[in-house]
């Protein structure tokens, strides 16, 4: 049923983003204007990294943020916080007594962006714990006071775990809740043949195609995968 109406739908090419130009320019034009001095402070120190490349797009942030004050954001859990670009920006956004689970294998990267967010006052809303996230949420799980608490969550670690990611935050999740996937396009090689895509790429497409595939197919969200930065994806609970 599924994959006949993919077959037999007319496609209508109505993609925005085709050029490098055009993506600066949404940056440049709405994203780095409003974008807060501490989280410009932290892309720049980021880029010492090695693996600077891994920090969230600014705006994929931007509509995280959007998304935070929509829902009224309090209790979250952040999955793969690297530098803190994404863990700044929801401290930022979430109330002064808002609180943050933000979970990492790699308390070194965490420790390079923490003297900003220090300096941006919201240290006091985050707890960082240094660990596979997995095991982690497993514990959350088994104190029965936070499941059903959480309002958000921010999933972008280890691509090939976030069906695991998803069956734990969905029940940490309360209904209305919302939980994010960042790079549900992996840099487009998701829409593109096999042999075409480049092969550091194949092991994570394969990844992002059976994810996206499974979130399409999963009754307990309403989802919604969006093209701003790598890719992300909305749920959320129902
Ligand atoms: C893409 S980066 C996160 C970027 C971050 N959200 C930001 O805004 O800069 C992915 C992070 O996931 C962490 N990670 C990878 N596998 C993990 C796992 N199994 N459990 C917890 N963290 C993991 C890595 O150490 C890395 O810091
Ligand atoms: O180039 C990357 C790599 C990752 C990545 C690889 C392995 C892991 O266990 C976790 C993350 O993540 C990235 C990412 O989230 C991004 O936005 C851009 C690039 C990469």
């Amino acid at each position: 049923m599924e994959s006949k109406a993919k077959t037999t739908t007319p496609f209508i090419d109505k993609g925005l983003l085709q050029t490098t130009e055009l993506y600066k320019y949404l940056l440049e034009t709405s994203v780095y204007p409003r974008e807060a001095e501490s989280l410009k402070e932290l892309r720049a120190l980021t880029l010492s990294h090695p693996w600077a490349v891994m920090g969230t797009a600014p705006d994929a942030a931007q509509f995280m943020a959007f998304i935070l004050k929509l829902i009224n954001a309090k209790k979250t859990i952040e999955i793969g916080v690297f530098t803190g670009y994404s863990l700044l920006l929801t401290a930022l956004t979430i109330p002064d007594d808002g609180k943050i689970t933000a979970i990492d294998v790699d308390r070194s990267a965490y420790e390079m962006g923490l003297p900003v967010i220090e300096k941006a006052g919201v240290k006091h809303k985050i707890n960082f714990i240094e660990s596979e996230a997995l095991p982690i949420l497993g514990q959350l799980l088994m104190q029965p006071e936070n499941r059903g608490t959480f309002d958000f969550a921010f999933v972008d670690a280890d691509k090939v775990n976030y069906t695991n990611y998803h069956e734990r935050v969905l029940e940490l999740l309360r209904p209305g809740g919302v939980v994010i996937y960042d790079n549900t396009l992996w840099g487009g090689s998701v829409a593109m043949p096999e042999h075409l895509a480049p092969v550091r790429m194949l092991g994570t497409r394969s990844d992002a195609i059976e994810f996206n595939n499974y979130l399409a197919a999963d009754a307990r969200v309403q989802i919604s995968q969006v093209p701003l930065g790598d890719g992300i994806t909305m749920c959320r609970r129902l």
